[in-house]
């Protein structure tokens, strides 16, 4: 019983995209909610783990990959080390994934290793399958993992349900984020914090502690007040959906936090203020991978590397010169087709 929010309806692919499952009663919703870092004062959080994926206890991540099998890739991811002195928080190997309803395989074989501090940017044409490789480092139910590994904070993410994946400090933001009819923006973060924190054995925020700690957070992203009391992202336009999802994300914090697409529908100013409050949340422990079509929001969050992702596998990696090449070019001058 519950609001589930299934991943793919989030994406942007259909009309029907942004619909949550029937929900008779909107007052009670199970959320998944992910994980924030302890905070020494509640009204001063660095919060650094907690994402705001919703998603049903009831569709279950699916793999076809052999127990064993999994288990010898994390002992192998283990003996992966360090970049310098960065620890290293997310390594994909060889992953294939398919479509769960029709086994058509989108993912092809990615690797993709992500130490803290770093910002990842992934580029392709479109269905090259950047987001469906978004969607199943979050267990989207929709696919199916077929082969290969992906292990975060050395932890194997295949064993892990999606809401467990967010505990452990993965958020992901939506190319289009869900509306949730009749549940207040407030009462929806206030809620999803709390959860985390009753997870963690912290006590729980009133709405007056809630609002302390939620208020200086709207102005990184250049949010009026009354935002807080609008329905969630219920007739928000594009833009205001984008800035209410790094909004959630200044509120729950990300070990790593990946963002599909940020940069759509943004006016240039909103732009600005999506990419500033990125920015601000970044320190030398926590990462981004973003997923990008365009040079712009690379010059507002510099990355730290560019991945071209083709045909449901990474097949170039760099600066940011290759958005430079992509957006002069196209994809022919990298294409390995
Ligand atoms: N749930 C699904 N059902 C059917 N097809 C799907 C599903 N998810 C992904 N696909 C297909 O997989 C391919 C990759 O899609 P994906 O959304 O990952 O591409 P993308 O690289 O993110 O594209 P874009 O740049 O247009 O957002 C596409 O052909 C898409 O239609």
């Amino acid at each position: 019983m519950g609001y589930s929010v299934p991943l793919l309806n989030l994406s942007s692919t259909s009309p029907m995209a942004a619909t949550l499952f029937p929900n008779p009663n909107p007052n009670s919703y199970s959320s998944s909610l992910l994980r924030f870092s302890p905070p020494s004062h509640p009204s001063s959080l660095p919060f650094s783990k907690f994402s705001s994926l919703f998603i049903s206890r009831s569709k279950r991540r699916r793999s076809t990959i052999p127990v064993a099998a999994s288990l010898s890739a994390v002992e192998s991811h283990a003996n992966s080390g360090t970049r310098g002195e960065k620890k290293l928080l997310l390594e994909v190997k060889d992953l294939t994934a398919v479509i769960a309803e029709s086994k058509r395989e989108i993912l092809k074989g990615v690797n993709l290793t992500v130490y803290e501090g770093e910002v990842h940017a992934v580029m392709g044409k479109n269905g090259s399958g950047k987001s469906t490789f978004a969607k199943v480092l979050v267990g989207h139910p929709d696919y199916e993992v077929t082969g290969g590994s992906m292990v975060f904070k050395g932890e194997n993410l295949l064993d892990m349900e999606p809401e467990d994946r967010s505990l452990s400090g993965l958020f992901m933001s939506f190319q289009s984020p869900v509306e949730i009819p009749g549940v207040s923006n407030i009462d929806f973060l206030n809620m999803a914090y709390n959860a985390r924190r009753k997870k963690l054995g912290l006590p729980e925020l009133g709405p007056i502690e809630f609002y302390a700690y939620i208020f200086p957070k709207l102005d990184l992203v250049n949010m009026k007040t009354d935002f807080l009391n609008r329905n969630v992202n219920e007739g928000f336009s594009g833009g205001e959906r984008k800035r209410n999802e790094i909004l959630q994300l200044a509120v729950l914090g990300a070990d790593l936090s990946i963002l599909d697409e940020i940069d759509s529908g943004l006016d240039v100013d909103a732009l600005c203020d999506v990419a500033k409050a990125v920015n601000g949340l970044l320190t030398p422990k926590n990462s981004v991978l973003m997923i990008t079509h365009y040079l712009r929001l690379l010059e507002f969050i510099k990355p730290s590397y560019i991945h071209v992702m083709e045909d449901g596998k990474i097949v170039k990696t760099g600066d940011i010169t290759i958005a430079k090449i992509l957006e002069k070019e196209g994809y022919k001058a990298i294409s390995t087709a």
